[in-house]
């Protein structure tokens, strides 16, 4: 079907990785490629650790925009009149949509823009800040960016692996969930051995913001 399907749009701050504290308007697309987000699939879906509802157009201006300048338009709308705007597209899996019309769009309202992606797709160019945060048994495409952030422990996936991938910052995130003690501590611990990665905190769930 023609157009974006958004999950939900908010303003807030980005919670995670090198850019953590920043004022962000939140486009979270709806629909991913390694889960339904139903939860009787997530036991065999690709992507089993998933924090986040995708699912639906039903969140705080969600909707099925059907061109890119209406998108841009509610976005900048949400940033409102100050300078700096900054632009998060996540999802669910934002590069299933994430087009060129989309990014010149935002870029003409003066947007800065980043996205959170599962690397198996690859991005438009002109993309300003690309986290990839890779997940096991998938093909990563997308093998360069800004920051690589690891969803941690996670079986499978060896970080010294990930090294030689053309990114600025490599950051370990402790996996939510019922063991997320446990993955603080493992997190902590692997960072502690190897100075080349550092800790990303979910810092929106400690501050009690979205
Ligand atoms: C919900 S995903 C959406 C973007 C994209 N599909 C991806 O996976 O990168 C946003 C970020 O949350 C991370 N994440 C998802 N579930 C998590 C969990 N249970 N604990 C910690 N981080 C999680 C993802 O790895 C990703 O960095
Ligand atoms: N505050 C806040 N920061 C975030 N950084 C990445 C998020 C995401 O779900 O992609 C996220 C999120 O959901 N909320
Ligand atoms: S790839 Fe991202 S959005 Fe998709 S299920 Fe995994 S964490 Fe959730
Ligand atoms: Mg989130």
């Amino acid at each position: 079907m023609a157009g974006y399907a958004v999950k939900e749009m908010f303003l807030t701050l980005q919670g995670e990785g090198v850019q953590v504290g920043r004022r962000a308007v939140f486009l979270r697309f709806a629909g991913c490629n390694l889960w339904s987000g139903r939860e009787e699939d997530r036991a065999d879906a690709q992507c089993r650790f998933c924090d986040t509802d995708f699912v639906g157009l039903d969140g705080d201006n969600g909707g099925r925009y059907p061109h890119a300048d209406a998108l841009a338009d509610k976005a900048i709308a949400l940033w409102g009149d100050l300078a700096g705007a900054f632009i998060v597209m996540t999802g669910g899996e934002p590069l299933l949509q994430v087009d060129d019309a989309l990014v010149a769009a935002l870029k003409a309202r003066g947007f800065e823009t980043a996205v959170e992606t599962n690397g198996t797709q690859p991005a438009p160019a002109g993309i300003d800040w690309i986290c990839v945060s890779p997940k096991a048994g998938t093909d990563i495409v997308l093998r360069r960016g800004n920051e690589l952030k690891l969803v941690w422990p996670q079986p499978g996936i060896d970080p010294a692996a990930l090294e030689g991938w053309d990114f600025e910052h490599f950051l370990l995130q402790p996996m939510d969930g019922a063991q997320l003690d446990e993955a603080r501590a493992a997190a902590i611990a692997y960072v502690m051995d190897h100075p080349r990665w550092r800790l990303s905190t979910q810092t929106h769930k400690v501050v009690g913001i979205r």
